[in-house]
């Protein structure tokens, strides 16, 4: 049971990607890359808006929102981390430091721990309740979100509300002839037997476990809503729904080095053709502080409205 429950993921490339990266960067190098690249990022990245705060007003009200009040996901402490920020985050608490680079004094960079090992109480003979995620769905918890509906794939028979379950990822696996694909109809039922279907394929692949938000059938009947609500994870990352909204931005670093070397200036005119859901459109409009035309274009519809 301890073997099954863990965290381990892998990356499988195509034999011929595989060599070619191998003998670019050595096999050491390249085997430490792909295993980088199967583990989800252990800090969030924050654009503070300078249009209406500053980075060192952000710093003290997220230190004040969160030693005070707390926020979701264990996130029971946060303090100021050294500027380089090697230190480690320790268990149940955050670290929060200014992005050390020039010209990107307004990113914030909070600093989570993991991977955790989880502590499942599994009876020999005896199977947790289990759900399945979508990988999309994974990375979002691992970045602090809770199970949502859609991302959910498959769940045990009889789960039912306040259930504690084990939440694990669905992989894409090698399909014949087809590419790549999950394998998994959605709703399917997980009967935590050896001979389910995907048994083996759950193991090492666990990121967490959770109460059930609503039953089984209430899962595969709505279409929205939490559907367990994550106890804990092996990555914990703060989530920042809904925290100072307006004045903070989530966003990958690349993207904000994106619009700052694009260099926008106050009364340019700039093109933004896949904008939604508007990241680097707003991060460029806070360069021209606000004065100028930007057009941005999306051929998403959903998405464009989402990001109006
Ligand atoms: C990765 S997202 C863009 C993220 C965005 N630039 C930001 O910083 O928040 C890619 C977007 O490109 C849009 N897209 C893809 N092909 C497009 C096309 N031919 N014309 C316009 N938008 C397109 C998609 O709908 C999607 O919303």
């Amino acid at each position: 049971a301890t073997d099954r429950y863990t965290f381990r993921p892998g990356l499988r490339w195509q034999p011929e990607v595989e060599e070619y990266f191998a003998s670019a960067y050595g096999r050491d190098h390249f085997a430490r890359i792909s295993q980088a690249l199967a583990h989800p990022s252990c800090y969030s990245c924050i654009r503070v808006n300078t249009l209406k705060s500053t980075t060192h007003t952000v710093m003290q009200k997220l230190l004040k929102l969160v030693n005070q009040n707390g926020l979701s996901c264990g996130f029971n402490g946060l303090k100021i981390g050294e500027q380089n920020g090697g230190e480690q985050a320790h268990e149940g608490s955050y670290l929060v430091h200014k992005c050390p680079y020039s010209g990107l004094e307004n990113v914030l960079f909070i600093r989570g721990s993991g991977p955790h090992a989880l502590h499942y109480n599994d009876q020999p003979g005896h199977s947790m309740k289990e759900i399945i995620v979508s990988r999309k769905c994974a990375e979002s918890v691992l970045r602090g979100a809770q199970v949502y509906v859609p991302g959910v794939l498959a769940c045990s028979a009889h789960v039912e509300k306040g259930d504690k379950v084990a939440v694990s990822v669905a992989i894409e696996q090698p399909v014949k002839d087809s590419g790549w694909a999950v394998g998994i109809t959605r709703g399917i039922v997980l009967q935590g037997l050896q001979s389910d279907a995907h048994y083996e394929e759950r193991k090492g692949l666990y990121i967490g476990q959770g109460i059930a938000a609503m039953s089984r059938a209430g899962i595969f009947r709505v279409l929205h809503g939490v559907a367990v609500e994550m106890t804990e994870r092996v990555y914990k990352l703060p989530s920042f729904n809904d925290v100072l909204e307006g004045e903070i931005f989530l966003q990958n670093l690349p993207s904000i080095v994106a619009a700052r070397v694009l260099d926008p200036r106050p009364g340019e005119q700039i093109l933004d053709m896949c904008a939604a859901p508007g990241g680097k459109t707003t991060a460029i409009a806070i360069l021209m502080r606000d004065k100028g035309e930007i057009v941005a274009l999306d051929r998403s519809h959903n998405k464009v409205h989402l990001a109006v």
